[in-house]
């Protein structure tokens, strides 16, 4: 991409109405726009972040054996009051109606239309199991959104729906669901601790939030300090071995972990001193089992291999994508901006062109921008006539991994420097090593 034809509205000066380091550098970087409380544009630069972080979640998904879908953001009260939950989930939900005058809202979360989409097709137990999920908008009407995208009123969540004939595969389920959870916040180089977690609207007997420990985070948690050197399962994990889940899913809860809500101070305190752990985090997931919560009211039933009708077994998965930027940037800055993980940053590389309209620095900009977009990296290349200074800070903001800087001066010795964002080592190196660089 040529900076002198993108659409990145840098902010010089931090805004003040911004409390945490990831909401003044989402909008000092150019990457969100408040349109009311809670509710957001996402620019050309966040937009990137938010579908590459909804890519690495997507892959892992599929690799658990989850089935992805779309489902509307607009759904029927109807479904709610079979559930029972129109009424009991409050004043977060955003009630609408239509031209008829038909009772709608603006989905919070979808366990019971993903439930009405299975009753209508699904009448075997040689069905199962299965697994659907989308990403999809979501809107809650939060009493005090803020910190930006952290606690928005409408946010982007990845919500997965396991349907199993019993309870015993129903957290078979749970526990690919908490394996693919533990290598997706790996991939997104995030330490998240799976913790013991209070229900809540969704209701269930069995819950697992998977907190990021961040000094900004809004929950209260406490664990056992050896979780952070636990190694996480390896991208050939068999999902379909019931055993092998179980080790995992035993070892990343053998250990104390819990959030303020379900804290058990004199089990804490049985902890080592040095082995403690207790620190503010931001929840990026949260897994629930509910069992028959759902598919009892809504008639979601199999037949079982007896030949008897039961409902289905269920758990529902969530996942924050949109929270995850902030909680990124919260986990990865420095003093000159944002610092992201490889995998996830807007760009793979920059390319710094000192003194544009330079013939000699234009040429080999040039050359450098082609030979890297023919290899399929994602480049930007600042081709504008901002002064070098302006360039080192605003690559330097948005957190762009690797820099190749371009000057005369350098280049008449034949060099160009290479610089790594994190550390911030820089190398000197001819124009062709720098080429060579880039595989
Ligand atoms: N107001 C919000 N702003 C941004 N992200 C949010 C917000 N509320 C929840 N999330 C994200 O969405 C994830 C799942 O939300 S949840 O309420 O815990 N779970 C559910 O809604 C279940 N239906 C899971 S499918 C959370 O872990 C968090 O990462």
């Amino acid at each position: 991409m040529r900076l002198s034809r993108y659409f990145l509205p840098i902010l010089r000066d931090t805004p003040k109405e911004a409390e945490i380091v990831s909401h003044r550098l989402m909008l000092r970087a150019g990457m969100i726009r408040q349109q009311s409380a809670g509710i957001y544009s996402w620019l050309p630069l966040g937009l990137r972040v938010l579908n590459k972080i909804s890519n690495v979640v997507r892959e892992e998904q599929n690799r658990s054996g989850a089935i992805e879908i779309l489902m509307p953001t607009v759904q029927s009260a109807d479904l709610w009051r079979e559930s029972g939950r129109y009424d009991a989930y409050g004043k977060e939900m955003l009630r609408i109606k239509d031209r008829h005058d038909r009772e709608m809202l603006y989905g919070p979360t979808n366990e019971e239309m993903v439930t009405d989409i299975f009753r209508s097709y699904v009448k075997s137990y040689k069905d199962l199991p299965l697994n659907l999920y989308h990403i999809q908008w979501k809107f809650r009407d939060e009493v005090r959104p803020r910190f930006g995208v952290m606690r928005g009123r409408e946010f982007l969540m990845k919500d997965a729906y396991s349907f199993d004939v019993d309870q015993e595969s129903a957290r078979h389920a749970y526990n690919r669901m908490f394996t693919a959870y533990l290598r997706t916040f790996a991939r997104l180089g995030l330490k998240a601790i799976p913790m013991r977690a209070d229900t809540g609207p969704i209701g269930g007997d069995l819950s697992h939030e998977f907190i990021v420990l961040a000094s900004t985070g809004e929950s209260e948690v406490f664990c056992h300090k050896d979780y952070l050197d636990f190694e996480t399962p390896a991208v050939d994990t068999d999902f379909d071995s019931v055993e092998g889940l179980k080790g995992i899913v035993d070892k990343w809860t053998s250990l104390y972990a819990a959030t303020e809500e379900m804290h058990d101070k004199p089990a804490y305190d049985a902890i080592p001193a040095d082995k403690q752990l207790s620190a503010r985090g931001i929840e990026v997931g949260h897994i629930f089992y509910f069992g028959t919560k759902y598919s009892e009211p809504m008639g979601a039933t199999v037949q079982g291999p007896d030949g008897q009708n039961a409902p289905v077994h269920m758990g529902s998965y969530g996942i924050g994508p949109s929270r995850l930027v902030a909680a990124l940037i919260e986990a990865g800055h420095d003093d000159a901006g944002i610092v992201w993980p490889d995998e996830i940053a807007p760009f793979d590389v920059a390319v710094l062109n000192l003194k544009a309209g330079d013939a000699a620095t234009d040429g080999a900009c040039e050359q450098l921008y082609a030979s890297l977009l023919a290899k399929g990296y994602d480049a930007l290349y600042d081709d504008t006539d901002a002064r070098p200074g302006g360039k080192f800070a605003t690559a330097d903001l948005i957190g762009v991994p690797w820099q190749i800087i371009v000057g005369p001066k350098g280049l008449a010795e034949g060099k160009v420097e290479i610089k790594r964002r994190a550390g911030g080592e820089r190398e000197l190196v001819s124009l062709e090593a720098a080429l060579d660089r880039f595989k």
